[in-house]
């Protein structure tokens, strides 16, 4: 078993990496043990690879050019989805419209969002949220300009293995905490196609990939393209960390909604991404939270005299739009 590996002033050095093999074994014991990794990974760290996750290459290469091929598109049609025209921020997000670091200039990446459907009826007829503050349906490309876009979302995300491990998470994250592994009953699922264009000319130290943030879902499941670093980690010593893609590894990051149930018990940790290789970055991250009318109440265990509640309790919707708005600026 491999826990995070500690240096002896107590911060961590490397991201470690989990196989994933026994996470849907029928035994207990091998589950149990799988959760102790996470855990330590969890409280210690915030991240962690996975290996054996169980999402084959082939459906990560169909998205992967799709996303190439939707940023491709002009610009005038790309801005016809842009996200400012919904109330959901779902749709497409140009160069340098966010900033998630507030000490920054803006995000040099342009990404398109979309939440979880279920394609089985007519596209948009089950917007992922019925009612209240992230509602409504997502927006899509028109077919005639990026034919088979939103038909491989739905055959290669939705409805398949990259919803699953995220599913197949929650259980190990519940048994992490020592709580029954339907614990997390109710999620809901957004989807990210990044694009980080190359950075040339004098560097802007205020302009980089995407600035310090910490997620705002439960967890994100990242793939990220091989053989560029660009993802940092900051530990617990204030010093940023590699996280450069392991080949047959995915990155999972804990976000604000498993430090607020968990009261920092899980760590959130803040990253960035710094493009400057000379090259395109294309990167996919998958955000996996509590449904958003949940309340993000802390797990009692998690609060004590000695660690009291450090967060209001308001729901998932509520936090995740207060964030969208503060990174989007409407
Ligand atoms: O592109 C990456 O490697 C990181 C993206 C990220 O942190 C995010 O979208 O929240
Ligand atoms: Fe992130």
């Amino acid at each position: 078993m491999s826990l995070v590996a500690i240096s002896e002033d107590g911060h961590f050095q490397e991201v470690p990496v989990i196989d994933l093999k026994d996470i849907r074994s029928n035994d207990p014991v091998l589950r149990g043990a799988l959760a102790f990794q996470v855990r330590d990974a969890c409280m210690r760290v915030g991240f962690f690879y996975v290996s054996n996750h169980g999402i084959p290459e082939h459906i990560i290469d169909g998205v992967l050019e799709m996303s190439k091929r939707f940023f491709a598109l002009s610009t005038e049609s790309k801005m016809k989805i842009e996200h400012r025209k919904t109330s959901n921020f779902k749709g497409y997000s140009p160069l340098l419209s966010g900033n998630n670091d507030p000490e920054n200039a803006g995000d040099l990446q342009e990404g398109f969002e979309f939440g979880w459907e279920e394609f089985d009826a007519a596209p948009n007829s089950h917007p992922s949220e019925e009612s209240g503050p992230m509602a409504g349906a997502n927006v899509w490309p028109s077919e005639l300009e990026l034919p088979g876009f939103l038909q491989c979302m739905a055959d290669r995300v939705c409805s398949h293995s990259a919803v699953n491990l995220g599913k197949a998470m929650f259980p190990l994250f519940a048994l992490a905490l020592n709580q029954t592994e339907n614990f997390f009953d109710d999620k809901a699922t957004l989807m990210k196609l990044l694009h980080y264009p190359p950075q040339t000319g004098a560097v802007d130290e205020r302009v980089i990939g995407i600035g310090a943030h910490t997620d705002w879902e439960c967890f994100t499941i990242l793939w990220q393209q091989p053989e560029l670093q660009a993802l940092q980690v900051l530990n617990s010593d204030k010093k940023w960390i590699n996280a450069p893609p392991i080949p047959g590894t995915l990155v999972i990051n804990l976000g604000d909604q498993f430090a607020r149930w968990t009261n920092d018990i899980f760590k959130s940790t803040v990253h960035r991404a710094i493009n400057r290789s000379g090259v395109r970055r294309y990167s996919i991250p998958l955000f996996f939270g509590t449904d958003y009318n949940v309340k993000l109440e802390p797990i009692p265990s998690c609060v004590s005299p000695d660690r009291p509640l450090k967060y209001e309790v308001i729901t998932a919707g509520e936090y995740v739009k207060s964030r969208l708005q503060a990174t989007y600026n409407h």
